[in-house]
């Protein structure tokens, strides 16, 4: 509940502020320059930072006839009103010498202006009434977002401690916002106190001032004042010399917290006011909100500026992407046959429930779309298609958590199927485990029948796996539904291929073939990318990992499925037919650009993408195991490894043979048998690429996963966090 109310307070907050905030911001940004360019001045190496008072006081009464007063601004530069035979008025001076530096500089009028409107919007009182609100609503967003991201990350210690990169905009926007929090609150907080002090709304402080009672007479020369002997010139901001001789004029010697009345003959303190707390807030908040004279720091406010810009877009597309994903029904819950259950936090899992309710309503079936959290009886049910991801330590996102519960309670009026498909991220160490979790609970349901022994796990939400999954599904059931091919709206332009080689090999198990494609208009591409293909006459897509030969010719490996439309279109082709098809980058599955070693792990003809990678210009260390059925099979390949082996770019090469006598079945064993060189790997960040069958995939975790824990590395998801862990397995 709490975090629904942060939730909508964060999203409103921004959203009612936000052309001001975006005008605040950009005007803030270019102010953020103003200090930067002062502080720049060329004789900013005489800052006043070690001199003290008296010592300048000397060296101007020495040089100049009379002194009317000095200044020192908060760049430590010193400014003198002076008359003299040489110089007069008021310019900046050295303060080792009391020479004249430079003129004090014309306003510079842009920044002026921008300061205007950034404090004003040109507006008077009711511009900086806007502002003053926009800096507090600010301050509002920033606590809102913190306590959003603390419950985003599970708890405090979880903020604070490595934000996994799962390469979502959230993740920037919560990283981005832990570095920028502080200042983003000092700027907000500085904001509405320095409003709030011009529109006089702060508290009337008094001044409190003590009168001391004069204890000596005796006239002492300027330079023994015991307060300018012991007054550095960074402390004081002004002191004015007295108007005549006359005793009743003062000195005043104005420091950073109190004015101080100076006897111009003895140096007696005949008077100190202390300034208000109010008073040295409002310096030290001009100071933070303006940067004024610190580079550091109007750097930092700088960064802030364009952070918080960043925020407004990145905010933007995360609440597009939730809004996008805002439920429409059809069918009442009590109508619908199918019923989709959503877990969602972001939107992206939604999304994909929408995609499957589309194509079922296109195949006139009656489907009802929801939240998990809505969980009730279902009079017409016969399917329930559960999706959903996993939040915090393997919890459940915030439509769901009153799922499990619900399912208790809930009557079941007949029984239904029900599948569970889990969508996660590998980089955290309870992968999909509410997806698990509601897997667990539906199976001790008795009118449930669950369809799968396991739920079906997503990394990264795949669209691939999931439209595999669907097109399986809907074969099993005989329903004519297809989802579209991929979720981006962006239509791709099929290419023409010309088929320039193909090698078939079997042996008593499968029927294994190779195509070598030549693109009649050559686009770029990359080994591990992936090639679409519609068979004639069908609608449906299949997906091919690509590889690459030395000539830059696209490198297919396929298996023949005896009752695949695909893979048997593929087989009749034969040298000089063409193929039309599409490139679809897979950038998350290109061979690093920079590492020193890849292993390269596939089973079957998951090595297809291995097979472009092994002839890439690199420097990494290359070494490829395969698992295989049979020697037979290996041979298929033989040639294109020895080339690269040839070449010096695969040094390391091994095969696993699963039906043959051999002590190696599977990959995993030969990372048992290499433990040492994949620890040694492991340590170095070094990269694994994963290629081939989901469960090959999972043996090989376990196998790594092992080998961490008996070698004292860190735990296994660190690697994968760290990017060394590559897959592309379905
Ligand atoms: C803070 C945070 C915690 C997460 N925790 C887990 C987790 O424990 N297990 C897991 O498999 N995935 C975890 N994920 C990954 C999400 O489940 C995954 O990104 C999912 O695709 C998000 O789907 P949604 O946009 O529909 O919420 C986490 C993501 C975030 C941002």
């Amino acid at each position: 509940m709490l975090y629904k109310i942060w939730r909508y307070s964060h999203f409103y907050l921004t959203v009612s502020s936000s052309l001001f905030l975006l005008l605040a911001a950009i005007t803030g940004a270019i102010l953020a320059f103003k200090p930067i360019q002062e502080k720049l001045q060329p004789f900013y190496i005489h800052q006043a930072n070690e001199v003290v008072l008296s010592e300048l006081i000397d060296t101007l009464s020495n040089k100049y006839d009379e002194v009317l007063d000095l200044e020192v601004d908060n760049n430590y530069f010193v400014k003198a009103t002076v008359f003299g035979l040489e110089e007069s008025g008021q310019f900046y001076i050295n303060p080792f010498d009391g020479n004249k530096l430079a003129d004090i500089p014309k306003p510079n009028t842009f920044f002026e202006s921008i300061t205007n409107f950034h404090r004003s919007l040109f507006l008077k009182t009711t511009g900086r009434i806007f502002v003053g609100i926009t800096s507090f609503l600010l301050f509002l967003i920033a606590i809102t977002g913190l306590l959003l991201a603390i419950k985003r990350q599970g708890s405090f210690v979880k903020f604070c401690s490595k934000i996994i990169k799962d390469g979502s905009i959230q993740y920037n926007h919560v990283t981005l916002g832990r570095l920028l929090l502080i200042p983003i609150i000092i700027i907000a907080f500085t904001g509405t106190y320095l409003s709030m002090e011009k529109l006089s709304l702060l508290p009337n402080t008094k001044v409190s001032t003590i009168t001391n009672k004069t204890q000596n007479n005796k006239a002492i020369p300027l330079s023994e004042f015991a307060i300018f002997k012991k007054t550095s010139l960074k402390d004081i901001t002004k002191l004015e010399f007295p108007f005549s001789t006359d005793e009743e004029d003062y000195f005043t010697l104005s420091l950073k917290d109190k004015e101080l009345k100076i006897n111009q003959k003895t140096g007696f303190i005949v008077q100190e006011t202390h300034y208000p707390f109010v008073q040295i807030l409002s310096v030290l908040s001009f100071n933070l909100h303006t940067g004024n004279g610190s580079i550091l720091w109007s750097f930092i406010l700088l960064i802030s500026s364009l952070g918080i810009l960043y925020f407004m877009y990145s905010g933007a597309m995360i609440s597009y992407y939730r809004l996008r994903s805002k439920i429409k029904n059809k069918f009442t819950a009590q109508q619908a046959e199918y019923i989709i259950l959503i877990g969602s936090e972001n939107g992206s899992t939604k999304q994909l429930g929408k995609v499957l309710q589309q194509a079922l309503i296109q195949a006139n079936q009656k489907v009802f779309l929801d939240d998990l959290n809505n969980y009730q009886t279902y009079s017409k049910i016969k399917h329930l298609l559960i999706l959903t991801s996993t939040y915090g330590q393997g919890e459940p996102p915030s439509n769901a958590n009153l799922f499990l519960k619900k399912l208790q309670q809930t009557k079941i009026v007949h029984p239904f199927d029900c599948h569970i498909i889990g969508f996660g991220s590998f980089s955290y160490p309870k992968f999909c485990e509410f997806a698990k979790e509601i897997h667990r609970q539906t199976l001790l349901q008795p009118n449930i029948n669950i369809a799968t022994e396991t739920p079906l796990l997503i990394h990264n939400q795949n669209y691939i796996q999931f439209k595999n999954w669907v097109d399986t599904w809907a074969k099993s059931l005989k329903l004519n539904i297809s989802i579209p091919k991929e979720l981006s709206t962006k239509k791709q332009k099929e290419t023409s291929f010309k088929i320039i080689d193909k090698t078939n090999i079997k042996d008593q198990y499968d029927e294994t073939f190779t195509l070598t494609l030549s693109q009649t208009k050559r686009k770029k591409f990359a080994a591990g990318d992936l090639l679409s293909i519609i068979p004639p006459d069908e609608t449906t897509e299949r997906l091919y990992s690509t590889g690459k030969n030395a000539n830059g010719d696209l490198l297919l490996s396929i298996k023949k499925h005896t009752y695949g439309v695909c893979s048997n279109y593929l087989n009749q082709l034969k040298p000089n037919d063409t193929l039309k098809a599409i490139i679809q980058k897979n950038k998350d599955f290109h061979l690093p650009k920079k590492a020193d070693s890849v292993t390269l792990i596939a089973n079957g003809t998951g090595i297809a993408p291995f097979l472009g990678m092994i002839y890439e210009k690199t420097k990494a260390e290359m070494t490829l195991y395969w698992g295989t059925r049979t020697k037979i099979s290996a041979t298929l390949y033989k040639s294109l490894i020895l080339e690269a082996q040839q070449k010096g770019i695969l040094q390391h090469f091994d095969i696993a043979f699963s039906k043959e006598v051999h002590p190696y079945n599977y990959v995993q064993d030969l990372l048992v048998r290499d433990e040492n060189i994949i620890v040694k790997k492991l340590k170095n960040g070094d990269i694994f690429m994963l290629c081939g069958s989901i469960a090959m995939r999972d043996a090989v975790f376990i196998q790594l996963e092992k080998t961490c824990i008996k070698n004292h590395l860190q735990p296994f998801e660190v690697y994968k966090n760290n990017g060394q862990i590559l897959t592309d397995c379905y």
